[in-house]
């Protein structure tokens, strides 16, 4: 079984009957929510569940997960999703796949967030993984070249047509290739001073346990 799967299935077992929970969004959470939505079949358990995505409301509805908005729910129990990268200190870029507006919506109104993650997304810093920002349509060349004088190496997300890719909120996305972020904290800042930024992939404080896989098949829990 490969580790994205692991940690998915690992994950699910921390769903509590009762719970309001996050779910999250990629290739790591695809497996979470399908574990979850057996959970709540063979066991009968009554939970709600607030999607951090289109796709993923779609295929938690397709299970027969009893979904609501954000905002017919008070704060959520616990959030599971997937990560891009996590530094040591429990930071973390996420938005690989465009999420990470609503992600982040959904991970700052929940009591817990859990990570799951195979080994290659635990690094000592972040910034290989190009970072996401997410930016309103309506005058972005002008963000872009602020980004290109800064020496951000900024690209365009594309999606499979080869046009912008488009987020759930009708933003585009632009992918910073930074290779390093020195002080995560003080470049998120920075980031959402610029007008035209909606949100960017740098989630800060935010994670409080991080299921990782490993090359053995073994599953570590790591808490903040
Ligand atoms: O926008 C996408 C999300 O932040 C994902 O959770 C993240 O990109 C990890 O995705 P995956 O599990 O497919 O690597």
């Amino acid at each position: 079984m490969n580790q994205k799967q692991l940690v998915g299935e690992k994950a699910a077992t921390f769903v509590e009957d009762g719970m309001i929970v996050g779910l999250g969004t990629g290739s790591t959470a695809i497996f979470m929510v399908q574990a979850l939505a057996e959970r709540v079949k063979n066991e009968n358990l009554s939970i709600v569940c607030v999607s951090t995505s289109k796709a993923t409301e779609e295929l938690a509805v397709s299970l027969g997960l009893n979904m609501k908005d954000l905002s017919e729910v008070d704060e959520i129990d616990l959030t599971i999703d997937g990560a891009d990268e996590i530094s040591p200190d429990f930071h973390g870029i996420k938005g690989g796949g465009g999420a990470l507006l609503y992600e982040k919506i959904v991970a700052t109104n929940s009591k817990k967030n859990i990570w799951i993650v195979d080994d290659s997304k635990l690094v000592d810093t972040l910034g290989k993984f190009p970072l996401p920002v997410e930016v309103v349509p309506f005058g972005s060349e002008h963000v872009f070249r602020k980004f290109v004088e800064k020496g951000y190496q900024p690209e365009y997300r594309k999606d499979d047509a080869d046009t912008k890719f488009v987020t759930d909120s009708g933003n585009l996305i632009i992918d910073l290739y930074l290779n390093k972020i020195e002080d995560p904290k003080t470049f998120a800042n920075e980031l959402k001073s610029e007008v035209g930024v909606v949100e960017h992939g740098l989630f800060i404080d935010i994670v409080d346990q991080v299921i990782a896989g490993t090359a053995t098949g073994e599953i570590e829990v790591k808490t903040k």
